[in-house]
């Protein structure tokens, strides 16, 4: 659906009564709007014609440029810098200024750019937000605005929304509370929707709900462009964010929400408090969950090992690693398993240790994955004080190692040799992002284990034979498929089609990994969202019925950078 590009009122040129062309006052502001305007920008681009009609000449150099010419300019630019963070800035500039050239590029080469507009360069770029801010893109909804949420939401630039990506931007990452620098991540999340599911620019909303921060250094930088406050929280958060839900469905009735790096408790609130009364999904739970589930199928292609046997470490049971575990369960229900024999193949361990029953005030989500201190008493410990990763793999022997920890190095040489020890093909997913929170870098995990194990990690490393198993194999294809199939809710069964698909896909090429290759993840969202958009028929949420939900009609919603 290309963006049209009218003329304004008619024509901008007319012809004053001595026959010479003249340009209306109004054309010369609506011919700088136009190139003002990121989404109908075509910057060379634009044809002679187009520079006639729209009154364009002087504006641009004389040099009528293509699609094709202008990826080469800014391609050669972006290989002439000194580092990721700043192609990061520059290819966000570039968004900004012509968002069908910015999606050509990133689309013409997903490989390349996917790092630098996502994980793991997104992480910088919140951190550095305020030192890169230029123009505004999307909305900041701040506490002290609450009152002016409708109004905002009122904007008519905003008439063609179908998704929004939220964070309160407390949990960045593996970074933790980047306060209105966490921008950077429904900014770089909403890129790809565009790139991956094929959602047009001018329909994706980035929004940051700005509460404070309680990072000191964000707070104390002169620079800081968000709200210099510590974070609100408890039942102002609460009616805030109500506040904020109640305009986007009276705004955006149909609209998919999706949820993103929200600190633990407030994402699993959240999503549980509004699923209901909106279409929406948290990312950082299920999409990790679906993610990691689909991988780990994917996995047991190459070890043999049905899931119904397998053992399962977790390190970090916060919202994403709780999510895996959860959504584990229900997969090895579904493979014959009574939920108490799932559970009993998992073991979580967090900041106190392995999580035990009699560990006092467990979050809820714990609570469901403590194992009793009855089942420890015969395991050989190494100190008498909690029970750590090492003991853990140690006295379960694992054959799946899933960390969501945030933790850089957390799967020592220590830990990732005794799993090899105990177990053949030992499955290894350090998911925890950036770089710089992952749990193990992936090169090692193969050293330490003889090359025999499978790796997954959540950031790019470019590791031959290493996996990224990241939520971009998720997400767009469930949005696109929830948006597809005009479903009301978001159910657990569609992210578990979602994983099946995933694990089925089969790596489409990709000799070395599990997945199907990041130049595939177009193919892989629209596979998905056809997947997605038949369970939600099934659990009763769609809108639409089967019949019409074809692979056609899946294709022809997904626009391609063009200037059409
Ligand atoms: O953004 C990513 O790469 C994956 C994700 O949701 C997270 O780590 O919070
Ligand atoms: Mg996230």
């Amino acid at each position: 659906m290309p963006v049209p590009i009218s003329s304004p009122a008619g024509s901008a040129c007319a012809s004053d009564t001595h026959g010479r062309p003249d340009i209306a006052p109004h054309a010369h502001a609506a011919a700088r709007a136009l190139l003002g305007d990121p989404l109908t920008n075509k910057g060379t681009a634009f044809t002679e014609a187009e520079r006639d009609v729209l009154g364009l000449h002087g504006l641009l150099p004389p040099h009528v440029g293509t699609l094709d010419s202008q990826i080469a300019r800014r391609r050669r630019a972006l290989e002439g810098m000194a580092d990721d963070f700043h192609r990061y800035a520059f290819l966000r500039e570039l968004q900004d200024s012509n968002e069908v050239l910015f999606h050509a590029l990133v689309q013409h080469d997903l490989p390349r750019m996917l790092p630098l507009v996502y994980t793991p360069t997104v992480g910088e770029g919140c951190e550095r937000f305020s030192e890169i801010w230029r123009r505004p893109r999307g909305l900041f909804l701040s506490y002290p605005n609450r009152d002016k949420i409708a109004d905002i939401l009122a904007d008519p630039a905003l008439d063609r929304v179908k998704v929004i990506v939220v964070s309160d931007g407390e949990r960045i990452l593996g970074l933790g509370d980047q306060g209105a620098g966490g921008m950077g991540i429904p900014i770089g999340k909403l890129a790809l929707y565009t790139a991956c599911a094929g959602i047009h620019p001018a329909e994706v909303l980035p929004i940051l709900l700005d509460v404070g921060t309680d990072n000191a250094a964000r707070r104390d930088d002169p620079l800081y462009v968000g709200w210099r406050n510590p974070r609100i929280r408890g039942g102002d958060y609460d009616a805030f964010v109500e506040t904020f839900v109640e305009a986007v469905v009276e705004r955006f009735p149909n609209v998919l929400l999706q949820w993103e790096d929200f600190a633990g408790k407030n994402a699993y609130d959240l999503l549980e408090r509004y699923r209901g009364t909106l279409l929406s999904f948290n990312d950082d739970i299920q999409g990790t969950a679906a993610t990691a589930t689909g991988t780990l199928l994917a996995a047991i292609r190459h070890t043999g090992v049905p899931l119904t046997e397998q053992r399962v470490v977790l390190f970090g049971a916060g919202a994403a690693g709780s999510g895996v575990a959860e959504m584990l369960v229900r997969a090895m229900m579904d493979e014959g398993l009574s939920e108490q024999a799932a559970r009993a193949r998992l073991w979580a361990v967090d900041r106190d240790g392995l999580i035990l029953s009699d560990i006092p005030r467990l979050p809820d989500q714990q609570v469901k994955l403590a194992r009793d201190a009855a089942e420890v008493a015969g395991w050989t410990l190494s100190g008498s004080h909690q029970i750590g990763l090492l003991d853990t793999v140690v006295n379960v022997r694992p054959t799946v190692l899933i960390g969501a920890s945030g933790q850089m190095g957390a799967f020592g040489e220590a830990v990732v040799r005794a799993m090899a020890a105990g177990c053949e093909r030992p499955v290894i997913f350090p998911l925890s992002n950036p770089i710089s929170r992952a749990e193990a870098h992936p090169a090692d995990l193969l050293a330490w284990t003889d090359g025999r194990a499978l790796v997954g990690t959540g950031s790019p490393f470019g590791v031959e034979g290493v996996t990224q198993v990241n939520n971009v194999y998720i997400f767009p294809g469930v949005g696109l498929g929830a948006i597809a199939a005009g479903a009301l809710a978001v159910t657990d069964g569609m992210f578990m089609a979602a994983a099946r698909a995933l694990g089925d896909l089969g790596s489409m090429g990709n000799a070395a990994g599990l997945l199907p290759p990041i130049d595939r993840l177009r193919d892989v969202a629209q596979h998905i969202a056809l997947v997605v958009a038949h369970q939600a028929v099934e659990d009763g949420v769609a809108t639409l019925v089967r019949s019409v939900l074809t692979p056609e009609h899946i294709a022809g919603l997904m626009w391609s950078a063009s200037y059409g």
